[in-house]
């Protein structure tokens, strides 16, 4: 059992993250760190009767809150109001993504870090340089959480193929089961870059006319539609709670060496340069330039070992068509991060 960390943990994914952590038989500390104090949602938690023992760090107590932490989980930032891209949060997001980081690498620097805050596509290059830039090149332990989008793709194609919901709460395993293995997502986080992949090809011709391409639609713009429906109370929390407790859960598997299997391998935007098989991704994407990209990825002990390619070879030609529409995109997104860190250094 480990120690997890989440920074900005008073947010609206902090919250509920936090609730699902102090669930989880993986984790002996939580340590609830945010700039808002996150005291009361610590006290709150500490009165459900399971394992993790809860504390809270105020805005100062950085140092103190990521002292021992194996796993450090990062929703703080602020969140899309309607009309806003999420490339819009980049300038406030980044500072204080490498503030975080700055922290991060010098008190736990061993530790596995996930990335929530928006734009992902940016931010994970505003972290992997901040490491860098302390002497710290190891890109198998951050990553960002695309995990959202890959629950929304179970989610909207088991209503499209008339199955009940996919879920991982309760007896309903069948069904969590039967979607992995029928969709996934990679590519990055925001519109065209999200690409969601059917593993079970035939499913599209058993799609009627239009749902397909509704489908895709729907799973790249999802989280306007949350957005929206907040009417300037923010974006997706729960369900982005849900998805990032999914991704942390299947880190803390991996450290304590349990199975995954079943759990198929799930995707996360990755810097793909520095890890085992990236530069396979790299060739098989047809761009050496696209460094990070969101792809299965096989974990031990908390690190990515090897990213895995296989997904690359069975695209179809649709498939291959948003790859090429979103790889300038990505491309730009990650530039912007790696220049925020080395434009500031100059400074
Ligand atoms: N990766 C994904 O799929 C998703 C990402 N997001 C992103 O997650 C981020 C957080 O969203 P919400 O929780 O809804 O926002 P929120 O505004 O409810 O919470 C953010 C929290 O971060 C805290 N914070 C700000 N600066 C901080 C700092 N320097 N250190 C620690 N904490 C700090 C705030 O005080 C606040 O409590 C946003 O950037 C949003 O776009 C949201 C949904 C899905
Ligand atoms: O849409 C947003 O700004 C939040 C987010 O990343 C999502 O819900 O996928």
């Amino acid at each position: 059992m480990v120690k997890v960390a989440v920074l900005g943990a008073s947010g609206g994914i902090g919250q509920p993250l936090s609730l699902l952590l102090k669930l989880s038989p993986y984790v002996s500390k939580l340590s609830l760190y945010d700039v808002r104090d996150p005291s009361g949602t610590s006290v709150d938690l500490s009165h459900i009767n399971t394992i993790a023992e809860c504390q809270s760090f105020d805005k100062d107590q950085l140092v103190q809150a990521l002292g021992g932490a194996r796993v450090v989980v990062i929703p703080a930032g602020v969140p899309r109001k309607p009309g806003m891209t999420r490339d819009d949060l980049f300038k406030v997001n980044a500072s204080i993504m490498r503030g975080l980081c700055e922290q991060i690498v010098q008190v736990c620097p061993l530790a596995t870090v996930l990335i929530i805050s928006n734009p992902v596509n940016s931010l994970v290059p505003v972290a992997i340089e901040t490491f860098k830039k302390h002497g710290i090149n190891d890109a198998s332990r951050i990553m960002g959480i695309t995990t959202l989008d890959l629950v929304r793709a179970e989610t909207f194609l088991g209503d499209y193929m008339n199955n009940s919901r996919v879920t991982t709460v309760g007896s309903n395993q069948f069904d969590k089961r039967r979607m992995h293995k029928v969709v996934s997502v990679i590519g990055g986080h925001s519109g065209h870059t999200i690409i969601p992949v059917m593993l079970l090809k035939p499913m599209v011709y058993m799609m009627k006319p239009g749902q397909y391409d509704s489908f895709i639609h729907r799973v790249q713009f999802g989280g306007d539609e949350v957005v929206k429906a907040k009417q300037g109370q923010g974006s997706a929390t729960y369900s982005m709670a849900y998805a990032g407790y999914r991704f942390v859960e299947y880190v803390l598997k991996s450290i304590q060496h349990e199975s995954l299997e079943g759990l198929g391998y799930i995707p996360a935007y990755v810097y793909l340069p520095g890890l085992r098989n990236g530069s396979q991704a790299q060739a098989k994407l047809g761009s050496k330039e696209l460094e990070y990209f969101s792809v299965p990825i096989q974990l031990v002990n908390g690190r990515i070992d090897a990213v895995d390619t296989t997904i690359l070879d069975k695209l179809s030609e649709q498939e291959k068509l948003m790859v090429e529409k979103a790889v300038p995109e990505l491309i730009a997104n990650a530039k912007k991060g790696q220049r925020f860190i080395h434009n500031a250094a100059k400074l």
